[in-house]
């Protein structure tokens, strides 16, 4: 079959046919090598833009190199390390720049515990209050290490340069409701960053003992309460509980085949100062002071929705007991030598409080009336209610909640309205 260029070249005499034949052949070449050119250029092109794509994703998921290379950074770690009392701990806390990680660091330090933080400083919510709170770690002799829980290598470094009695982990993409807009992110962190710090825990040399954050959303669309430890969980009602019940099971693999140690505990919902600026009681308290409305959700044929709201410090202490008597990992060099704990916890407040108390609770610490918008709850992954039942923390690790949500509230509003500058007039 000719092609067009054919035709648009064939010759009307045949005199002209041998000119015009050369011309062709040479337009013909003229657009061979300017589409070759172009190719050429489109492929260094990409491989450019795969290569800066490649490295900033390596930026972003680690440190560089030559940071946790050298002998300064290396030096962070163990001095923060260090413990200062008898039979004390050696954690490393992951989600440190977090909200639960930043108080659990600090505790740990108060103690003479040795501490070093991992984060990855992610923007899910405003990275400067993390980055504030890294601050306030950094002041009291807490390092961290900026990096993510899917780096193998900045794990492997951090194990090498310490021998962890203890593997807090906090790190994770939190949030109920945001699983809808980005679902992928919660198996990243949830799943994934979950077993590459399983992997560098069990291969870890001692093993450390190994505590971590589920959530009172894996007990999903139960209706029996108080929430019990031994309920079903099989019916998530979010990606977000989905992935936490999916760590319970994964923790429980290397408990098996490795022998780590490991402690689930189930928090409902925490607050507090230095909170999740995308949790209700926050977000409320920025409107209800910016005069902005809230929108209120309640469940189906009214029903007002209610949570087991626990205070950060009595979740701090559960997390505390949950270390000091997690037991021994048993494996070594990646071998299992014997069978180690594995058990969860809930560590809820066991009084739930109705959305509707809480602003109505903030109303009254913050002199200010809510505008509210109350509309049916979404079907987004949300539950009406939890509620816990604590004895098996109370019985094991002394856990007793003693943070009421009225006295816990005035002091979070008082918190938010120093950090923000309220207090100064600046805002107000
Ligand atoms: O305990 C848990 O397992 C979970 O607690 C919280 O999740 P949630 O209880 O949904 O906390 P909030 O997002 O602060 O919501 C609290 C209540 O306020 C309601 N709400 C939330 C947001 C809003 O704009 N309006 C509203 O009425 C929610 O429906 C819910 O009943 C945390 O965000 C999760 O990371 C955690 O795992």
């Amino acid at each position: 079959m000719r092609s067009s260029e054919d035709e648009y070249v064939f010759p009307l005499t045949p005199g002209k046919f041998k000119i015009e034949r050369t011309h062709a052949i040479n337009r013909q070449f003229h657009r061979c090598t300017s589409t070759l050119f172009l190719w050429a250029l489109f492929l260094i092109v990409l491989t450019a833009m795969y290569i800066s794509l490649f490295t900033s994703g390596n930026r972003c998921l680690s440190s560089s190199p030559s940071l946790y290379d050298s002998v300064e950074w290396q030096k962070q770690v163990r001095d923060s390390a260090q413990i200062r009392r008898s039979n004390g701990l050696s954690v490393l806390v992951t989600g440190a720049a977090g909200f639960v990680g930043t108080h659990v660091s600090l505790a740990l330090k108060k103690r003479g515990d040795g501490v070093v933080g991992l984060d990855n400083f992610n923007d899910y919510y405003d990275p400067s209050l993390k980055k504030a709170r890294k601050n306030l770690l950094n002041s009291n002799g807490i390092f961290i290490a900026e990096g993510d829980i899917n780096d193998a290598r900045i794990l492997a470094k951090v194990f090498d340069i310490v021998a962890f009695t203890h593997v807090m982990h906090l790190a994770a993409q939190a949030g109920v409701r945001y699983a809808i807009e980005n679902p992928h992110s919660y198996v990243h962190s949830n799943v994934a960053g979950l077993v590459t710090l399983l992997e560098a825990s069990k291969s870890a040399n001692p093993q450390p003992a190994f505590v971590w954050a589920s959530s009172s959303s894996v007990y999903g669309l139960n209706t029996k309460v108080p929430f019990s430890e031994s309920d079903r969980t099989d019916r998530p009602a979010s990606l977000y509980a989905a992935t936490k019940k999916a760590g319970e099971g994964i923790t429980h693999t290397y408990n098996h085949i490795y022998g780590l140690s490991i402690t689930g505990l189930r928090f409902f919902t925490v607050y507090g100062p230095w909170g999740r600026p995308d949790m209700a009681y926050f977000s409320f308290t920025r409107n209800i002071l910016q005069g902005k409305p809230i929108t209120v959700y309640r469940g189906k044929n009214g029903v007002d929705l209610a949570r087991d709201f626990t205070y950060i410090d009595d979740i701090v202490k559960g997390c505390l007991g949950s270390l000091d008597t997690s037991g021994k990992s048993t494996g070594s060099g990646g071998k299992k030598r014997g069978p180690a704990p594995y058990r969860i916890f809930n560590l809820g407040n066991t009084s739930p409080v109705t959305v509707p108390t809480l602003v109505s609770i903030l109303e009254k610490h913050l002199k200010a009336k809510a505008k509210q918008n109350v509309v049916e709850m979404p079907g987004n992954g949300d539950v009406p209610f939890t509620h816990a039942n604590i004895s098996l923390a109370r019985r094991e690790i002394g856990y007793k909640p003693t943070t009421d949500l009225e006295t816990g509230l005035k002091k979070f509003v008082s918190w938010y309205l120093s950090y923000y500058g309220y207090n100064q007039g600046k805002l107000l």
